[in-house]
């Protein structure tokens, strides 16, 4: 089967007017996504990471046709998105972790009424669409309770329910565990997961946490100045980035820092507080066992690399040959204004 998204060279180019001078104006040209390409298989979950203003955010709305790109060439589904916008609107679902397409002020349930109709969908498959999702997402106990009351990770599970009532071929989340507690994030996961084995759902995912991509992506991209750097098995990317994870320790006292063998060394030390780097591919538990053995421990606690650090690595050890002049800012010549 062919590619469900292609893009070819995707370009979004922004225009800036700021303000130089008292009547001065120069327009600053920002290269949000610099020639970007790659397709996603129907059935794929690919994560989308990089740094903030990295372009996920523009890239993702080019693939709902709410940005128009400069350049390039982008279909999903076989669909322009900007020049179909609606019609593309019927086969796919978007969720931003950080707003919600649910009204505020109404119930959970008159939301999804509300979809029922805009989306026009068949009763029959809305009834049974709802009754999965409400099932899976657990939310029966809250259809009647207005958005606004409830918690995060509810309302994020009402969101994401509400980009899938119509059944759409592809998701676009966009942080859509940011805030969440430990059993809210799995339970989210857990879902996308059915979710993408039964229906064979494409997602794509944007995020800043590692453990979402880690468990639910077999595949990687990571953007940086807008433009494609790394496309791959999360491993690979571990390993470009030296992969490392810390393990935080609280000691009774403060002293040296602690000698833990060969794969492991402290990077850190704040009075009985110590930080130690091993690797990521590494079990914690010989390390844990050994300073427990060899230390007055009080507790501990297991940091994974965040996404920032992983792609800060991965980019300096690829040399700066690969990775795009930070002149992706230019300004314009002759733009000025006054
Ligand atoms: N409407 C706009 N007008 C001008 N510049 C924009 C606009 N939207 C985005 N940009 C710029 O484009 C670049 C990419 O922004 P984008 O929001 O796509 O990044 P992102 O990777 O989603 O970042 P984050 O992780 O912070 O959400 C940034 O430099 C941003 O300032």
């Amino acid at each position: 089967m062919g590619a469900f998204i292609e893009l070819d060279r995707v370009e979004k180019v922004f225009d800036v007017r700021k303000r130089t001078g008292f009547l001065k104006r120069e327009v600053r040209r920002v290269r949000a996504v610099d020639s970007i390409s790659f397709t996603v298989a129907r059935g794929e979950m690919v994560g989308y990471i990089g740094p903030n203003g990295a372009g996920k955010s523009t890239t993702i709305k080019m693939l709902t046709g709410i940005l128009t790109p400069s350049g390039g060439r982008l279909r999903v589904a076989g669909i322009d998105p900007s020049r179909e916008r609606m019609r593309l609107a019927h086969r796919i679902g978007v969720v931003f972790g950080q707003r919600t397409t649910l009204w505020w002020d109404l119930p959970l349930i008159d939301s999804y009424r509300l979809m029922h109709r805009m989306y026009r969908i068949p009763d029959a498959r809305y009834r049974e669409n709802l009754d999965r999702l409400v099932e899976l997402l657990g939310l029966g106990a809250l259809l009647d309770v207005p958005v606004r009351q409830l918690s995060l990770g509810q309302r994020m599970r009402g969101d994401i329910a509400a980009a899938l009532l119509h059944d759409p071929e592809v998701l676009y989340l966009d942080e859509p565990t940011i805030g969440l507690d430990v059993v809210s994030k799995a339970r989210v996961r857990e879902f996308l997961r059915e979710l993408n084995a039964e229906r064979g759902t494409t997602v794509l995912l944007t995020t800043h946490d590692l453990q979402d991509i880690e468990q639910l992506c077999s595949r990687v991209m990571v953007i940086d100045h807008g433009r494609l750097v790394y496309d791959g098995a999360l491993a690979g990317l571990h390993e470009a980035g030296g992969g490392e994870r810390t393990l935080v320790v609280d000691l009774a006292r403060e002293l040296p820092p602690i000698e833990a063998g060969p794969t492991a060394r402290v990077v850190k030390v704040d009075g009985p507080r110590q930080w130690l780097a091993f690797p990521a591919s590494e079990s914690a538990a010989p390390l844990v066992a050994r300073i427990a053995a060899e230390y007055p421990l009080v507790d501990l606690s297991v940091r994974e690399p965040d996404i920032e650090a992983v792609i800060a690595k991965m980019l300096s050890s690829m040399g700066d040959a690969s990775v795009p002049a930070p002149g992706r800012e230019t300004v314009v010549p002759g733009a000025q204004s006054s």
